[in-house]
């Protein structure tokens, strides 16, 4: 079996046993039922995650920033220049983006992973060379990736996860770097979710209305062309969710980018080994959507950082049936908005782990059994 399909295989469905345990302990902690509202199912879903109650607190953590280019680029879709994606790897390493500050403060660790820089990197501390090309090729002229090449990144993506949890970690956390990316983020969220692209291509890093006007286009023209070279496509240029769900690898590689496709690696690497995924922005959702189309209990192990403002996040999100932490407005990527909610994570598993229950605190429960059982 190839690495993809072990690691598929390798996915368990979460482990009702410790989730039941999760819900009947967080009753009889000493707060009202119910009352730390969406924490208390995180808290109950970590615990399906981990197949105990309570599950390990989410400590420590990596988060894997996945850097890659984009042909695209060549479309006008974004003001940024393309070398910015390289020079802010540099700026990653030396620890001087936002990232770098909010994993300071949440005591993550940052990793690098130049999956598809267009340009060579040299070696440097905590950057991980596995460049699979020199970014992809552009979407509107034909597939951003070969099929071999969807593939590798993917491993790339199941490798890292298996290297830091082998390294100890408890918690992974997505990061991307790239610029242009947003816009392969908004195809594969149409195609996946079925959504259309004016509800799903925003203003990424921030453009003006004529360059978000041609993005619309593009995104069209990345998935009419895709739809041709595709199997069971019915010729127009609507997003089809079954030709995605039934293709993932396909789809990915005609319209995705290589950070999308070794984040979606990622997530089944995570979700293989039994270890929380933290999602961050809107191109952590469309791999989001690959990984769950490849194995859909892959989305159970997945907790969404925040809500993006960018609106194809929204989609992936209410596709995948997940709950953003956080909702700040952010749309800056490299796993920051999920760096931020970590806190949160390690608070809903600390409450399992420390919360008086009402009898060891002597609270009066009103909603106990009675001692003749009434
Ligand atoms: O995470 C998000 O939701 C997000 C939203 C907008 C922009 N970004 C980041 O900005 C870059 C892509 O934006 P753009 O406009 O060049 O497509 C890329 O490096 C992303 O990490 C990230
Ligand atoms: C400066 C800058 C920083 C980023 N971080 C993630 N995407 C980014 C895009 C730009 C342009």
């Amino acid at each position: 079996m190839d690495l993809i399909a072990e690691t598929i295989a390798a996915i368990r469905p979460l482990d009702e046993t410790a989730m039941r345990a999760a819900r009947d302990r967080h009753d009889r902690l000493t707060k009202p039922r119910g009352s730390l509202g969406a924490l208390e199912e995180l808290g109950v879903r970590l615990s399906g995650v981990a197949g105990a109650c309570p599950p390990p607190l989410p400590a420590p953590a990596a988060v894997a920033v996945f850097a890659g280019d984009h042909g695209v680029h060549a479309q006008g879709v974004t003001p940024w220049p393309q070398e910015v994606t390289a020079q802010m790897v540099q700026n990653f390493l030396a620890g001087g983006a936002v990232v770098n500050a909010f994993a300071r403060q949440a005591g993550a660790e940052v990793t690098v992973v130049d999956v598809g820089v267009a340009t060579e990197l040299p070696p440097a501390p905590g950057l991980l060379v596995r460049k699979v090309a020199n970014g992809t090729a552009d979407i509107t002229q034909g597939p951003a990736m070969t099929a071999d090449e969807a593939r590798r990144a993917v491993e790339v993506g199941i490798e890292v996860a298996r290297d830091l949890v082998a390294a100890g970690n408890r918690c992974l956390i997505t990061g991307d770097m790239g610029i242009a990316n947003t816009t392969p983020s908004a195809a594969l969220i149409a195609a996946f979710t079925g959504r259309s692209v004016e509800g799903v291509t925003g203003y990424g890093t921030g453009i003006d209305d004529i360059t978000h006007a041609r993005k619309i286009k593009v995104v069209h023209t990345a998935l009419a062309r895709a739809r041709t070279e595709l199997p069971g496509h019915d010729g127009s240029d609507g997003a089809d969710p079954r030709v995605a769900s039934a293709e993932p690898l396909a789809v990915l590689a005609q319209i995705g980018g290589l950070e999308h496709a070794a984040i979606a690696g990622f997530i089944l690497g995570a979700a293989a080994q039994g270890v929380p995924v933290l999602l961050d922005g809107v191109i952590a959702g469309a791999a989001a959507l690959v990984a769950a189309a490849l194995a859909r209990g892959a989305r159970d192990y997945c907790v969404a950082g925040h809500r993006s403002a960018e609106p194809g996040h929204a989609a992936a999100l209410w596709f995948l049936e997940l709950r953003p932490l956080i909702d700040l407005e952010m749309r800056l990527g490299e796993g920051t908005g999920a760096v931020l909610a970590l806190p949160i994570v390690s608070s809903a598993v600390r409450v399992l782990h420390e919360v008086a229950t009402f009898d060891s605190a002597g609270v009066a429960d009103k909603d106990a059994a009675s001692p003749d059982g009434t």
